[in-house]
């Protein structure tokens, strides 16, 4: 065991073995040097403070005190962010993921002001006019209100044209009047809004002169700005403990008849004028649905970096942890020498990296359709929206589950809540639910697929990301299998174009039988989360190798080499994992598979020496990993000792609960 200030011999041994310039890897990772400047700039203001660190670890603290611990703490970094940090980023970049990620350092949990800045901010950006932006903007930046985002009720999340809340207007007062007429229509789950929300967006049908025009957004005040209390007509609360989030107070919330101005409905997209008439401005039906898309295009980037700090933590663990021998009375083998091991997590560095690339390709993508339709142009929204939809589905559902490979890596001790692996896997896997459940996104993105699938049909040249149609729908039979980068690509391309024609032809044959489409659709839908998330993986793959082929054009060789190794790895993984695939859509034979497996074990070979070096390049940070057992120094058992001594159950050497109960527990006779 090392001491105190040492860093573990183990690492230190790792780092020795490193042949690569890690720094190089960051640089890749952030989008460039400047980017890491800044990022490291961003940390140094946020964190050097310390004013995060709790002498009680959030999870020994009742649920209370949590959430007073994690709103203090809240308070702490806001001020940071409004004081120093949007200076140094401009309001431009106020959501930008650095930023977010700074805020890890401060809660182990969820901040009860995520959903203001995550949700609450981008609506007022998004679905505001101008106008109301100037009222509103500058207050919730500065943080004058709080708000949430308040969409989802108790009877529907996924099927928002089913919500409930009514939002009537009433042309004598001008003002609507929000209104929850049954149990399942009071909102429920929206962060911050059980306790901490003074203001909220609330998603309702909206009615005037006696016509329901479907959902708006509309801006409510719901607590008094000085006392704090629910204004009257408002039933607010928390919803009670999760499986994750306990600290961001999701809630729920009712209307009696609530009455709100005109021009607190956010009428970028439609409007209401004072006599009641109704004026759609959009020119797309779908635009008041722009902020769940917004906040889909950052999960991809948050999948990413949630995984990078597992993975950091497993890796780093895994060097430091012995267990077993090979062979009667040899030394014990770092953990991280078992093949097994390798197979666990290197292709969770290898995912991390792949959803990165992806994440700030489909950011590009979002900023560009953005622009588009700011011209008027709203033709590329379908194709952000299908593309948006499957990379959030896919890239949170893989990245709960690497979460979880992390925390089978680090055994028992993983299991710690110090580990934070278990936070880090709740707080992901309530992303493959949220802003849109994995299931119904892909069929979202299936729906696209099948009308490109028709366009191919018609000889109609089909969007950029499904331009493989083209291609694979001239090509009758298997196309031929060649094991490179390039030919798993297109295997994977020929994978999704066979199973959405597969799709394609099983509804029409459906119909035949005498279903109507409806039927026929639902009746193909299993095919169609199928087809939809072969296409995903096809562009995550396509995407991944691309980028880095371009990002390490002009990086060292043996940083080319490693990166090399890793996209290599997890091309072959995902050729693996979907050998049925292949063997059905491709000419691929069960010899082809046995080397894609020795090209598999020989990759973890190649890496293993590099294992540690990859996870330290993405340069997080102690304070934002917040494990004991991935810290940069390795003090592994030291940490999980230090943390022991911080739990209140060990303050007093006998618990007052023995006098109480086991003592005459004990001595009573049965
Ligand atoms: C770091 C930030 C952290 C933030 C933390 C966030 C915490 C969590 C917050 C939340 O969860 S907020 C609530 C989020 N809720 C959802 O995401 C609900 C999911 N449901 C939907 O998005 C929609 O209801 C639906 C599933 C897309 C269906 O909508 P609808 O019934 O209205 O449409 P359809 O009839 O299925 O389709 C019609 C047509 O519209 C197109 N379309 C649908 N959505 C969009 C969109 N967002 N943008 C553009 N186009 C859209 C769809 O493709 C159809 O097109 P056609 O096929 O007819 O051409
Ligand atoms: C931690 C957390 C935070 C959240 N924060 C917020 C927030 O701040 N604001 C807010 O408004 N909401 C929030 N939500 C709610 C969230 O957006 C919804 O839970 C989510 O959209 C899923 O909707 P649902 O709960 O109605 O699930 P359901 O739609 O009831 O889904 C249940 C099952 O039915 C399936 N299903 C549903 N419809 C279909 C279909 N058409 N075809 C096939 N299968 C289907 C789903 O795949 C799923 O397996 C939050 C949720 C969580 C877990």
């Amino acid at each position: 065991m090392s001491s105190k200030k040492e860093i573990n011999e183990d690492l230190v041994n790792e780092r020795r073995k490193c042949n690569f310039n890690i720094q190089e890897v960051t640089h890749i990772i952030d989008g460039g040097v400047e980017n890491t400047l800044q990022r490291k700039k961003i940390e140094d203001v946020a964190l050097n403070g310390g004013a995060s660190l709790d002498d009680v670890p959030e999870e020994c603290m009742n649920l209370r005190e949590r959430y007073e611990n994690a709103l203090r703490k809240s308070c702490v970094y806001a001020n940071i962010l409004r004081n120093e940090l949007l200076e140094i980023t401009g309001i431009e970049n106020f959501g930008t993921p650095v930023i977010r990620r700074t805020g890890d350092a401060f809660f182990k949990d969820i901040s009860p002001f995520m959903l203001h800045l995550g949700m609450f901010v981008p609506t007022i950006m998004g679905q505001c006019t101008a106008e109301q932006q100037g009222i509103w903007l500058p207050k919730a930046l500065d943080m004058q209100i709080i708000g949430a985002y308040a969409q989802t009720e108790l009877g529907h999340g996924t099927f928002i044209r089913g919500l409930e809340t009514t939002a009537t207007y009433d042309p004598k007062t001008k003002e609507f009047i929000l209104y929850s007429p049954t149990i399942t229509s009071y909102k429920w789950w929206a962060g911050g809004l059980g306790r901490t929300a003074n203001h909220c967006i609330v998603v309702a049908q909206l009615y005037t002169q006696g016509k329901c025009h479907g959902v708006h957004p509309f801006i409510v005040q719901i607590r008094d700005l000085d006392t704090h209390m629910p204004l009257p007509g408002i039933k607010v609360g928390e919803i009670g403990p999760r499986m994750g989030f306990n600290t961001a107070d999701n809630g729920f919330l009712g209307f009696n008849h609530f009455r709100i101005p005109r021009m607190n409905m956010m009428m970028k997209n439609a409007q209401v004028l004072e006599d009641g008439t109704y004026v759609k401005v959009a020119r797309h039906g779908k635009l008041t649905y722009g902020t769940m898309v917004f906040v889909r295009v950052t999960l991809v980037n948050e999948a990413s970096f949630n995984l990078s700090k597992a993975v950091t933590i497993a890796v780093r663990y895994s060097a430091v942890r012995r267990q077993s021998e090979l062979r009667p009375g040899s030394a014990e083998p770092q953990i991280l020498d078992y093949p097994t091991q390798q197979h666990k997590l290197f292709i969770c560095i290898a995912t991390a990296h792949a959803f990165q690339l992806t994440a700030n390709w489909l950011w590009h993508t979002f900023t560009v359709v953005q622009a588009e339709m700011r011209k008027g142009n709203i033709d590329t929204l379908p194709e952000l929206h299908a593309l948006s939809s499957c990379l959030k589905a896919v890239s949170t559902s893989d990245a709960a589950a690497c979460i979880e490979q992390c925390r089978f890596a680090c055994g028992g001790h993983g299991y710690m809540m110090s580990s934070n692996l278990p936070y880090l896997y709740s707080f992901v896997a309530a992303t493959r639910t949220y802003e849109g459940d994995y299931t119904v996104l892909l069929l979202q993105t299936a729906r696209y697929l099948v009308k490109a699938w028709e366009q191919a049909e018609a000889k109609k040249i089909v969007t950029p990301t499904v331009a493989y149609l083209n291609r694979c729908f001239d090509t009758n039979e298997k196309v031929a299998w060649t094991n490179s980068p390039e030919g798993i690509i297109k295997s994977f391309q020929a994978i999704a174009a066979g199973k959405i024609s597969l799709c394609v032809k099983n509804i029409r044959q459906r119909i035949k039988t005498g279903m109507d489409y409806e039927d026929a659709w639902l009746m193909t839908t299993v095919q169609l989360v199928s087809a939809a998330e072969a296409h995903c993986r096809s562009m995550i793959l396509d995407t991944y190798w691309n980028e880095m082929q371009r990002l390490t054009k002009t990086s060292s060789d043996n940083v080319k080499m490693v990166l090399y190794q890793l996209t290599t790895l997890y091309l072959v993984y995902w050729a693996l994992e979907k050998s049925g695939d292949l063997l059905r859509y491709t000419s691929i034979t069960e010899g082809d598979i046995d080397l894609l497996q020795k090209e598999y074990e020989d990759l973890l070979v190649k890496i293993r020496p590099n294992a540690v070096g990859l996870v330290d390049a993405f340069d997080l940070r102690d304070e934002i990993l917040r494990s004991t057992l991935g810290s940069y120094d390795g003090r592994v058992y030291e940490r999980l000792m230090e943390e022991v001594q911080k739990n209140p159950l060990n303050k007093v050497p006998v618990d007052p609960s023995f006098q109480k109960y086991l003592k005459p527990f004990m001595k009573s006779k049965i």
